[in-house]
């Protein structure tokens, strides 16, 4: 298979601290992975190093053929990476359609595809970012990570606070999005829905890789998500 993402031997963390210890890992063009772990395992601070916020120690990361490692946070989105922080960060002063314009760069996605993708946000399109609800506010900032025509979309905890009706919504999008071809990687608390939406399944303890395999033969292993993610029975089923 063609590889888009390529890490190898990654040590990664904040200043001193080693929170990525080690990790390899290759994502193909088209999969989709989640990234599931204990609470502060290193989901995000993976997440934050692909898109060159933390200290890198060691290692490498190739996105097709370009090495991530000298290039800023800006740099590495034009290259092709689209990231959806779990603070969403999307501007509270212009509208929906401005947010989405500003984020605009050539390719499939487009404002009107993503009003097709959410139509709640065609509704929202003259509200102003501080004017949307919690739902509302990751469509757009999924949405403004869409314009931007990334090649591999990180997702971290999409579904975080919302009720499940939204959550509904925005797995319906993740489901759309896979179908297209798009490559992703999610986090997740919410094991047994990101299984259900991805291909494939890596879990994180201690920054390191702990397992790795298809998110269906995982999901149907409820004695060893319960081990590795550390979830009693009655929550895995709850999330289910
Ligand atoms: N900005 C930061 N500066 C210093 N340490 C940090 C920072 N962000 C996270 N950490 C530490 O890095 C470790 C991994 O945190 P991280 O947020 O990556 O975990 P996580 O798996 O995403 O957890 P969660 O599910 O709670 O978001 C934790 O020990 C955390 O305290």
């Amino acid at each position: 298979m063609d590889k888009l993402l390529t890490i190898d031997g990654l040590r990664a963390g904040y200043k001193d601290a080693v929170v990525i210890d080690g990790l390899s890992l290759a994502i193909d063009r088209g999969e989709c992975m989640a990234l599931l772990g204990r609470n502060g395992v290193g989901k995000t601070t993976l997440l934050a190093t692909l898109m060159g916020l933390t200290n890198v120690f060691e290692g490498s990361i190739r996105l097709g053929g370009t090495d991530l490692r000298p290039l800023s946070a800006y740099q590495r989105n034009q290259a092709g990476l689209g990231f959806v922080p779990q603070e969403r960060e999307i501007f509270p002063s212009l509208t929906v359609e401005q947010n989405l314009r500003v984020a605009q760069r050539p390719g499939p996605w487009n404002v009107q595809e993503v009003f097709n993708l959410f139509p709640r946000l065609q509704e929202r399109r003259g509200n102003f970012g501080n004017q949307l609800s919690g739902g509302e506010q990751q469509m757009l900032a999924m949405g403004r990570a869409l314009v931007g025509n990334p090649s591999l979309l990180l997702l971290d905890e999409p579904l975080e606070g919302l009720s499940p009706i939204i959550m509904d919504v925005l797995l319906d999008s993740i489901k759309a999005l896979k179908a297209s071809g798009l490559t992703l990687i999610l986090v997740e608390q919410h094991a047994h829905l990101a299984l259900e939406v991805t291909d494939n399944v890596v879990v994180l303890d201690r920054g390191r890789i702990v397992h790795q395999g298809s998110s269906e033969a995982f999901l149907a292993d409820e004695a060893r998500m319960s081990s590795l993610l550390g979830l009693a029975q009655s929550d895995l089923s709850a999330t289910a």
